[in-house]
């Protein structure tokens, strides 16, 4: 078996522009495997764009982006299927059912992870089973946001890219969804340990609290990188000035 990376994610000098502005502006940062990370900043920071990047749904335009130990995008196959993404447009097949969903996702996975066991378990945890004929265009954002949280975890993804995960979603499925998609001990991964999380937020208390490591942006840069234990009030302060 090769060596796993220790770092599940390692920026170089990252940059990504639309159109002639830079939106992530050479970012440099190492997320260590099994860490939690609290990604915040303002509306428009770049937030959305890196974890964009990260999963390959966007590709740098310039600097160095591993993850998972893979160089995007050029060995971004290799990372398929390892990531699992809760973005805010949900990726899911609107005309298609919730559970056909989870099973065409399982499909593009490849591999076990669409078994029939594990789509019920899945429904279950998200409190869809009575939702799970309902084809996705009829679903409320909550309910939508719930089934994209199922279709994220269906390959038990060693990264999860989570971008305000909570959003939309009543009390009690907050409260479930939030341990659904919370850290995760992992066997499968051996030495590698469990699972690495990134999550965009706007809540710097509860980001600081369930988090490894905080990285603030702040007009695309880099603008806060520390444990929470270091972060001061007035930093957080200086990330929304
Ligand atoms: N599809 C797009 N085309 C052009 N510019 C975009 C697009 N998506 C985002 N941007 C721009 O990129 C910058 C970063 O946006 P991004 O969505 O990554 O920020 P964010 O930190 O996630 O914000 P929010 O907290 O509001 O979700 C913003 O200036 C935004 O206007």
């Amino acid at each position: 078996m090769p060596d796993e990376p220790t770092d599940a994610v390692a920026l170089d000098g990252l940059v990504r522009r639309r159109g002639e502005r830079l939106v992530l502006r050479d970012l440099t940062l190492a997320v260590p495997r099994g860490a939690t990370v609290a990604l915040l900043g303002p509306n428009g920071a770049g937030k959305s764009t890196l974890l964009r990047v990260l999963a390959g749904l966007l590709r740098p335009s310039r600097g160095g982006c591993r993850v998972l130990g893979h160089a995007l995008p050029r060995e971004r196959a290799a990372v398929k299927g390892r990531i699992g993404v809760l973005a805010h447009e949900p990726l899911l097949l609107r005309d298609l059912t919730v559970r056909e969903n989870l099973v065409h996702r399982g499909r593009l996975l490849g591999g076990e992870a669409a078994t029939p066991a594990r789509i019920d378990a899945l429904l279950e945890a998200t409190d869809l089973v009575g939702r799970a004929a309902y084809p996705v265009a009829a679903l409320s954002r909550g309910l939508t946001q719930r089934a994209a949280a199922a279709a994220a975890l269906l390959g038990d993804p060693e990264l999860l890219l989570l971008d305000e995960p909570l959003a939309n979603l009543d009390p009690v499925a907050a409260e479930r969804l939030g341990a659904l998609l919370g850290p995760a001990p992992r066997s499968r991964f051996g030495a590698a340990g469990p699972r690495t999380r990134i999550v965009a937020g706007h809540d710097p208390e509860a980001a600081l609290a369930e988090s490894d490591l905080v990285v603030g942006l702040r007009g695309g840069a880099l603008a806060l990188l520390a444990r929470p234990a270091d972060v001061t009030d007035a930093e957080i302060g200086a990330l929304y000035r």
